[in-house]
Parts: structure tokens; sequence; C-alpha cells
């Protein structure tokens, strides 16, 4: 099967500024990965080259190219002709809960939905009874049905990043993006998000890639970590080689930013050099 996400030599500069260095990078169906670096690393970017959400520097033929299930999603600094296709199975989850705020948090989930309907269905938001049904299935996956007919903005950050998640079930997603999905988030609410993003790909089949600051949640759930540093992929291997002394190797002095003393035990395989300051059964 076409891999779920495939970069090939894939680069973006800002002004005088590399922002994604010459990244190539490949992601199987139904595989969980952690996107770590510190602050400016490039994930943010890389993740929205992925989505197609943002160009690739133009290098010629065959680099600067994005497949997601064998769909091309750019290539060459152009966005292919099929990147509707590709985004169609492609969810995303971002640090600032991308919701419509005055909706409600069910026709929100029902946005999924939209790119297999009508645009005039759409527009009209004249989801059927399936479609409602599917939508509350999802949010009921995820733990939040009770919350269905408010508002999206009057939910915490972790039950909006929920939403977003039933979202991508609703939409069919065969590969979830996340950008720094619990940046915002207290440890608690942090832990449910991450809980729920894992539960989906294992559950669904769904590849995985989340990007995140913390590496203690990067080691506790997954077994892939591909770490970034000044726009390269510096490291892409098994997350227990990851611990605070391989972190000062690959990172120098910011290391520190990535090893911040947790505010509780995620997993039993936080590195031990990691000081914890308190731990949450
Ligand atoms: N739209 C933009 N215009 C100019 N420079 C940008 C833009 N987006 C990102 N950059 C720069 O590219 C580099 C990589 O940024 P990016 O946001 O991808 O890093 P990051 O690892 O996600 O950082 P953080 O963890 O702080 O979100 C940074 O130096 C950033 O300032």
């Amino acid at each position: 099967m076409a891999a779920a996400l495939q970069l090939d030599r894939v680069s973006k500069t800002y002004g005088a500024m590399r922002a994604v260095e010459d990244v190539s990078l490949i992601i199987q169906p139904g595989e969980r990965v952690a996107l770590i670096g510190a602050s400016g690393s490039g994930k943010s970017t890389l993740i929205r080259l992925a989505a197609g959400l943002i160009l690739a520097d133009p290098h010629g033929q065959g680099t600067g190219a994005v497949h997601s299930f064998g769909v091309k999603v750019q290539e060459g600094g152009r966005l292919a002709s099929e990147v509707r296709a590709a985004r169609r199975h492609i969810g995303l989850v971002f640090q600032q809960f991308a919701l419509a705020g005055r909706m409600s948090v069910l026709t929100n989930v029902l946005v999924g939905a939209l790119g297999r309907i009508s645009v005039l269905r759409g527009t009209l938001g004249l989801f059927n009874e399936d479609e409602r049904r599917t939508a509350y299935a999802a949010l009921a996956e995820v733990g939040i049905a009770q919350h269905a007919a408010k508002r999206a903005r009057e939910l915490s950050g972790g039950q909006q990043q929920r939403v977003a998640i039933a979202r991508a079930l609703v939409q069919g997603a065969k590969l979830v993006l996340a950008d720094e999905p619990i940046a915002s988030l207290d440890p608690k609410s942090a832990k449910r998000v991450m809980d729920t993003l894992v539960t989906m790909s294992r559950d669904h089949g769904i590849a995985l890639v989340v990007s995140l600051h913390q590496v203690d949640y990067a080691t506790a759930y997954f077994d892939r970590v591909v770490a970034m540093n000044a726009g390269r992929v510096v490291f892409d291997g098994p997350a227990s080689q990851i611990n605070a002394a391989f972190l000062t190797e690959l990172y120098g002095a910011s290391a520190e930013e990535l090893i911040l003393p947790s505010q509780f035990v995620v997993g039993a395989s936080v590195p031990a050099e990691i000081p914890v300051t308190q731990t949450v059964s």
C-alpha cells in the first residue's frame, strides 16, 4: 500500500530563513509518529507543507514532492491538481482550536462531512439524519456527546481539541496531522487529548503525526520520533532512544526547552533523567 505520507526532498524558505531544509520522510498507514524540536525548528512548517497549506520551494522535477496514500499534494512548488482528493483523507488538528466558535459542536463535527456532500447542501447546513448520527457517534467516541448542542466556544480547550478529532473521524481521515495540539492545555487536558488521538489512531488504523514541544509526551505515546533542528531532520528512530543526554547531544543548550520538568508523569517511559515535580495518578 502507498505510504500515508511521503515527503521527497522538501524545503521551505521564508526570505533568508530556511524553515525546512531538504526533508524526506515516509509515514506508513496506521503509523504513529511524534515530531519534536525546539521552537523555530520547522515542525509547523513541515506539517503545513504535508497538508498542502503552504508550497515548498520549487526545485525542479521530482523534488519538493508530497504524496498521501499515493495522491499527490504538491510538487516543485505547485499544488497538485488532485490536492482536493488528497485533503479529503487528511485530518488536521491545530494548536489554536480551528473551530467555528459560534456554531454548535455538532455542526463543527459535521464540517468533516463537507468533502463528501454537495457544496449547496454543505453551505445551507442541510445535513441528513445519517450524517448527524455519524457526527454524534464521533462525539460520543471522543467523550463529549453531552456537549453536542453547545456553541463550540463554550467548551474548554481540551474539549475543543476533541471536537477537532471527532471532525477528523467524520471526515473519514486516514492520516491526521496534529500541530502542537496540546501546547495551550493544562496537563490533565493534554493527557486526555493525547489519549484520544492515540485511541482514534489505534481503533481506526489512522496514521498520526503529532508535533510536540514536550518530549515526555513523545516518548510516552509514540514508538517513533522524528526530531528536527534548524529545519532539518536530525533524528528519526525509536522513542526509546530519546533521553535528556541524547537531546542535549542533538540540540545543545536549546535541549533545555524540550526537557523542562514535567508537570506530571504521562507514562512509564518518561526518561529517568527528566526531573518530575509532581505525580498524578
Ligand atoms: N509565515 C512565515 N513567515 C516567515 N517566517 C516564518 C513563517 N513561518 C515560519 N517562519 C519561520 O520559520 C522557522 C520555522 O518555524 P516553525 O513555526 O515551522 O517552527 P516550529 O518548530 O513549529 O516552532 P514552534 O514550536 O515555536 O511552533 C522559524 O524561524 C519561523 O520564524
